[in-house]
């Protein structure tokens, strides 16, 4: 890993509350890295310290080889933080918006470029207010890339998008990885730090509590697998609580919901058992263990509430 994020020992105390707490952690180029955790957590405090908007008390801190300390105005020119909708001029008009956060930097994207890409060529003269939620959103994100960032901070950057506007987020953030790009995202939907993020950091209390790729974290958590199917009406309890793997039967007179530990053995004698009982496995379904479940055990362990 080439890291362009290096955090060594970051803490924040704010009065008696200690928010971020000795926390370590190396973010590599090209990466999507998730940062999750409950409400409180301590996630808006450290994205805002490596953004160089907060100061931590504590511990160094550098991005793209740049002390955080000494050195915060390089760095904000190097990266993009997407701004919460409330904090971008309601009354300004979207190309005044652009030119405007392009006069900010030394380097800047060019405009137009910028604006053809997020298909914002119609809005350019649409008052920022104006616009609905996933235009807003598409406009803090453009804005976010007006100087041609290497790494990009989006803070929740799907919340309040209905689902066809969050998928297209989701593409657009896949497709600033593949330009090269860095992204560090915070969020409190698990399906998208599973979907996107090639690691995650989960935050509990201002700690490091995992990180690692998001199927690695479920498989880490172990043995929450479930398949279910028809049920036959023909093999008993007892023969599934045999199959290879079930830690788990449960039994209705319509359908079978088996639990395993290893899905691939469990289906293979699942089908042995049916063709030597004569009978057919119909309406099977299979559920992995999901970023949901990783989530809800790893914070509740360390005392946090699930969100
Ligand atoms: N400016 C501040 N002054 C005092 N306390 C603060 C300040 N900002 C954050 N805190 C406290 O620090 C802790 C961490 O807050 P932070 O906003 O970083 O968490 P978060 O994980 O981003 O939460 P959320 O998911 O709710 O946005 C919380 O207990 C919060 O109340």
């Amino acid at each position: 890993m080439d890291p362009v994020i290096r955090l060594d020992k970051i803490r924040k105390t704010y009065g008696a509350k200690l928010a971020v707490d000795d926390l370590t952690l190396e973010i590599g180029k090209g990466e999507i890295f998730g940062i999750v955790g409950p409400n409180g957590a301590g996630k808006t405090t450290l994205i805002e310290i490596i953004e160089g908007l907060r100061q931590a008390d504590g511990g160094t801190a550098a991005v793209l080889g740049m002390d955080i300390g000494k050195e915060a105005d390089r760095i904000k020119q190097k990266i993009g933080v997407l701004l919460q909708s409330t904090s971008i001029p309601g009354k300004a008009r979207v190309g005044e918006l652009l030119r405007l956060f392009s006069s900010f930097y030394d380097k800047s994207a060019d405009v137009q470029a910028v604006a053809r890409s997020f298909g914002l060529d119609d809005k350019l003269d649409a008052m920022y207010k104006s616009l609905s939620g996933g235009w807003k959103q598409r406009v803090a994100l453009a804005l976010s890339l007006i100087n041609d960032p290497e790494i990009v901070f989006l803070d929740e950057p799907s919340m309040g998008l209905d689902p066809n506007a969050r998928h297209e987020m989701w593409q657009t953030i896949l497709k600033l990885r593949k330009e090269g790009r860095t992204i560090v995202v915070t969020t409190h939907y698990m399906e998208e730090a599973e979907a996107l993020c090639d690691r995650v950091a989960i935050i509990s209390g201002g700690r490091l509590i995992a990180l690692d790729a998001p199927n690695k974290l479920i498989t880490m958590l172990g043995g929450t697998k479930r398949l279910s199917f028809k049920n036959p009406g023909k093999s008993g309890k007892a023969a599934f609580e045999s199959l290879a793997n079930v830690v788990g039967v449960e039994w209705e007179a319509e359908i079978v919901r088996l639990q395993t530990t290893d899905m691939d053995l469990t289906l293979k004698h699942l089908f042995h058992l049916a063709d030597k009982e004569d009978w057919l496995v119909s309406g099977l379904r299979l559920e992995e263990a999901t970023m949901n479940e990783v989530f809800t055990a790893l914070t509740q362990r360390h005392g946090g509430t699930a969100v």
